[in-house]
């Protein structure tokens, strides 16, 4: 494919946002912006489908926001992104499509359906539906049986992030009868003290995979299933606890699931990335803690965000401007990080969720060419569910010498019944966004508080499915929209691998001790590991 962007620093906008950051971005106060403009949160604030954000506190102003739209339709970003929806291989290092807003495409005869832009793409629609049928059908009939009650996910990154995020965050929508385990690491103290809780036949494993090759969900995979055949489990077909009947496989490598001797396998394809993979059949755990229903209206939600960012114009188009917002953060103010505040307990796995939705997507220093980049791209992102955080780290935010924007995320109506909760939780978000901007006007000493230190505020109606869809649609939209600004391919991930072929290396060294061709720290390090380790004081 031929990449239709020009690299943001080659773009006339860079070198003019380089002067206004200069020449008024770097002193800009947030109070002199308000006390200029009466408007100012109406003008900053935007609406996306079932998503509101106010924008206005960060550090901006209407010409730092033209001209980062401006940055935007000069780096092709329009073009790029309709070459995704058109099913083009923009994923260039690895020749792949990029289409996981396919998989909450409405079907033909669905509402909302759109004749497909070609024959890849109506091709893949019809398997999207196959698959997805199957996979609520599979998760109907887990609801509806009884003898099930503990449901046991294994899978890592992508296999793992999004699910167990989704089933968190969906918990008032829950089955109330079973239990959601998900193992991802390869210490086996996790899948150990799952295993000594459930019970052979009343548990189902779901083996996550897209490549079904991961080293820690294969070991995982494998114990799972010595542990299943020691318990009563039998490899045969036909027996009553049967591991074909306890095991799924959620995978695009049909043939090595088939060979693990696993017989149900929900297929996905080379063109769902691993981190936005929780709209396909790895969101079968999803599923079932929620049923097909709620799981229909989760792909409604982040559908009608899809098509907010194809057909939004870019000054309202809210994935664009939070994609902006970061270029013009982390490149022109010089910010290494974000930290997600979501004031919503439901969403407290959404920091972990976006650290690889976000970084594994962006965290890159070539272009799409392999050309080395001469600026910065993802920010370091991390956080904890207020009210938490603020008895944690708000701390070096309000009062540290680094500036961290915040991305306050709350719901309007809370999911519970205790009526005291969900006004104080707002006030509190609310308080922190204000004491952030506002900070201490002739303060000093150790209560000087700087104050003008940026956020942005999102809000859901409420956490329920569709809202939850919208949400998550809305940061893999912002990813690519930055993404797309930094000349990056944000769908692949090479830097994962280096550390994976060496840890194939080192671990028979652990047995031997061997390490001497190595270099002195690990060589060091390994010697330590290997001597028995102390007992007692
Ligand atoms: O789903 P899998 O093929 O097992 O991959 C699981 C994860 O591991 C890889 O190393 C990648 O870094 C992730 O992007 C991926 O989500």
């Amino acid at each position: 494919m031929i990449d239709p962007r020009t690299r943001c620093d080659r773009t006339p906008a860079w070198p003019l946002l380089k002067a206004h950051y200069d020449e008024e971005g770097r002193g800009f106060r947030l109070h002199e912006a308000f006390a200029a403009d009466r408007d100012r949160f109406s003008r900053f604030s935007l609406k996306a489908p079932l998503v509101f954000a106010d924008l206005s506190k960060n550090l901006l102003d209407g010409r730092t926001r033209g001209l980062l739209t401006q940055l935007a339709r000069e780096s092709g970003l329009e073009a790029y992104r309709d070459a995704m929806f058109a099913g083009e291989p923009i994923n260039n290092t690895e020749n792949r499509a990029v289409m996981h807003w396919l998989l909450r495409s409405p079907g033909p005869g669905e509402e909302g359906w759109q004749e497909p832009a070609n024959r890849f793409i109506a091709d893949s629609l019809a398997d999207v539906h196959e698959t997805l049928d199957a996979m609520l059908a599979i998760a109907e009939g887990v609801r509806a049986n009884e003898a099930i009650t503990d449901i046991v996910n294994i899978g890592i990154g992508g296999s793992d992030l999004g699910p167990a995020m989704a089933v968190k965050a969906l918990e008032d929508f829950e089955h109330p009868a079973k239990r959601l385990h998900f193992i991802s690491n390869v210490d086996g103290m996790e899948l150990g003290n799952v295993l000594r809780k459930v019970k052979p036949e009343s548990t189902l494993f779901l083996i996550a995979s897209k490549t079904f090759t991961t080293a820690e969900t294969m070991l995982n995979a494998h114990a799972a299933r010595k542990w299943f055949l020691a318990h009563g489990g039998s490899p045969e077909r036909g027996a009553k606890l049967s591991l074909s009947r306890h095991f799924i496989a959620l995978t695009t490598n049909l043939k090595a699931a088939s060979e693990f001797g696993i017989d149900t396998t929900l297929g996905f394809w080379d063109w769902v990335g691993g981190r936005y993979s929780m709209w396909s059949a790895i969101g079968l755990p999803i599923a079932i803690a929620i049923g097909a229903e709620n799981f229909r209206s989760m792909l409604r939600g982040a559908h009608a965000m899809d098509e907010h960012f194809r057909r939004a114009p870019l000054e309202e188009n809210l994935p664009v401007q939070l994609g902006l917002l970061d270029v013009w953060y982390r490149n022109f103010h010089g910010f290494t990080s974000r930290s997600i505040a979501p004031y919503s307990h439901g969403l407290r796995r959404l920091p972990a969720y976006l650290q690889q939705l976000e970084m594994e997507s962006n965290g890159k220093g070539v272009d799409a060419k392999g050309d080395v980049l001469p600026y910065a791209t993802s920010p370091v992102i991390w956080g904890e569910p207020g009210t938490n955080g603020q008895h944690a780290f708000f701390q070096m935010i309000h009062q540290g010498p680094d500036t961290v924007p915040v991305e306050f995320i709350a719901l309007r109506e809370g999911g519970n019944d205790l009526p005291e909760h969900h006004p104080r939780l707002l006030a509190n978000a609310l308080a922190q966004a204000q004491a952030l901007m506002v900070g201490r006007p002739g303060s000093s000493g150790h209560s000087y508080f700087p104050g003008n230190r940026p956020s942005t505020f999102m809000v859901l109606d409420r956490l329920d499915p569709e809202s939850f869809g919208a949400l998550i649609a809305l940061y893999e939209h912002r990813v690519f929209a930055s993404g797309a600004i930094w000349g990056i391919d944000s769908f692949d991930q090479w830097g994962v691998e280096l550390g994976k072929v060496l840890a194939r290396e080192l671990e028979p060294l652990l047995a031997s001790g061997d390490g001497e061709q190595l270099d002195p720290s690990t060589a060091g390090l390994l010697r330590y590991l290997q001597e028995p380790a102390a007992r007692g004081a």
